[in-house]
């Protein structure tokens, strides 16, 4: 399968302000990449310049080693050249064509003997288990039923790269897990090479292998889900992906020089530490390394409680979130006393950018995954 490769990509929309600035990304063969950031980052317009939906202003796509588009070399590759697979999130299924012919559609553009796409089309009409809805309308069908439609039209022509937007923003909460786990079985089936952009970070931490995390039309990070959570390279990143969000501590105050105490570090002037919030452990009696900690309030959250914790000290108190996975045993007002992970803890200079902490066991070694939020 295809890998992709983006270099110094960059989109500007009629003489405005250029909304994708210097992307490079290399999307591996095999790949299930994500493109993660926040509502107008960059995201569709990346994923529509690789279908060649978009030119590129400036910079370089190559798909499977040949450039697809390149403004240097005044080369443009057209869509339907591409040999992708694509699924919006609107479902575009053809509405007068029942489930077969939407599906079929595609492979008949392809020009396919009529023995192999009939064997095409019942092969993955059973892989995505609508073989039953073969007959109805789109119109006869529910969200979730349209959206395995529209994946079993993209798959059916074999292509080596899917490009998927927000495909299940539509879905209800059920469905959505559902379709996350076909879209991962999917994947490890057919082993296509997957870009999927969403703006929610469950999906990409649990769907893909890699994910570059965008803020205003640059790429903050490119990494392992783990990697994204456990060793964010900035603050936006470590802002942006966990929930309840990492705690973020100005240093000067008393608080960060206890966390400071605890890293074994000189804080630098201007820097900020963040907390995880499954970082903090609190407990009922004091002792050594533990910060002390009032607590405000717990909120369930389903499967999980979020406590309120108040640092007191004379510039005022500072609020913390922490989370756990057992039912804390206390009352709003207590005092506790934290202990803290020290993998939990990342530091940052003045410009937002991740410093490693002096005395800190290498993050390489021991970051906080993103999967140990599902362990108690
Ligand atoms: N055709 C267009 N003409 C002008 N500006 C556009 C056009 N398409 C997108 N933009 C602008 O480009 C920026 C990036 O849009 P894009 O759709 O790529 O963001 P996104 O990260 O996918 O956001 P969302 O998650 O909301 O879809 C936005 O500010 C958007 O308004």
């Amino acid at each position: 399968m295809p890998g992709i490769h983006l270099s110094q990509l960059t989109k500007r929309y009629a003489r405005g302000e250029a909304v994708v600035r210097g992307v490079s990304l290399t999307v591996e063969d095999g790949d299930f990449m994500c493109l993660l950031g926040p509502s107008g980052c960059g995201k569709t317009t990346i994923l529509r310049m690789i279908a060649g939906l978009e030119q590129v202003s400036g910079g370089e796509i190559a798909i499977g080693g040949r450039y697809v588009d390149s403004a240097a070399r005044g080369l443009f590759v057209p869509a339907e050249k591409r040999g992708l697979g694509l699924v919006f999130q609107s479902y575009a299924l053809w509405p007068h064509m029942t489930v077969a012919r939407n599906i079929d559609f595609g492979l008949r553009l392809a020009k396919l003997p009529t023995a192999e796409r009939e064997a095409r089309l019942v092969r993955v009409m059973e892989r995505l288990r609508i073989a039953g809805l073969a007959e109805r309308y789109p119109g006869q069908l529910s969200g979730g039923q349209q959206q395995r439609v529209a994946l079993a039209r993209a798959l059916a022509v074999n292509p080596g790269v899917l490009l998927l937007d927000e495909p299940l923003s539509n879905l209800d909460a059920t469905l959505r897990l559902q379709m996350r786990e076909e879209l991962s079985r999917l994947h490890r089936e057919f082993g296509t090479t997957i870009v999927f952009v969403t703006h929610d970070q469950w999906e990409a931490m649990t769907l893909a292998t890699r994910i570059a995390v965008m803020n205003g039309g640059e790429v903050q990070q490119v990494g392992s889900p783990d990697q994204i959570y456990g060793q964010p390279a900035n603050r936006f990143v470590a802002g942006f992906i966990g929930s309840p969000p990492i705690n973020m501590i100005a240093t000067g105050t008393a608080l960060a020089d206890a966390l400071a105490g605890l890293l074994g570090t000189a804080l630098p002037r201007a820097a900020a530490i963040g907390l995880r919030p499954e970082g903090i452990m609190p407990m009922a009696e004091p002792g050594p390394g533990r910060i002390a900690l009032d607590l405000r309030a717990v909120l369930p959250t389903g499967g999980g409680w979020i406590m309120e914790l108040l640092h007191a000290s004379v510039e005022g108190p500072t609020l913390l979130h922490a989370m756990t996975h057992q039912p804390p045993p206390w009352r709003a007002g207590q005092r506790l006393h934290a202990e803290l992970r020290p993998e939990a803890l990342h530091l940052f200079d003045a410009t937002g950018q991740r410093i490693p902490a002096d005395g800190q066991t290498p993050r390489a070694d021991r970051p906080l995954a993103f999967t140990s939020l599902f362990r108690n």
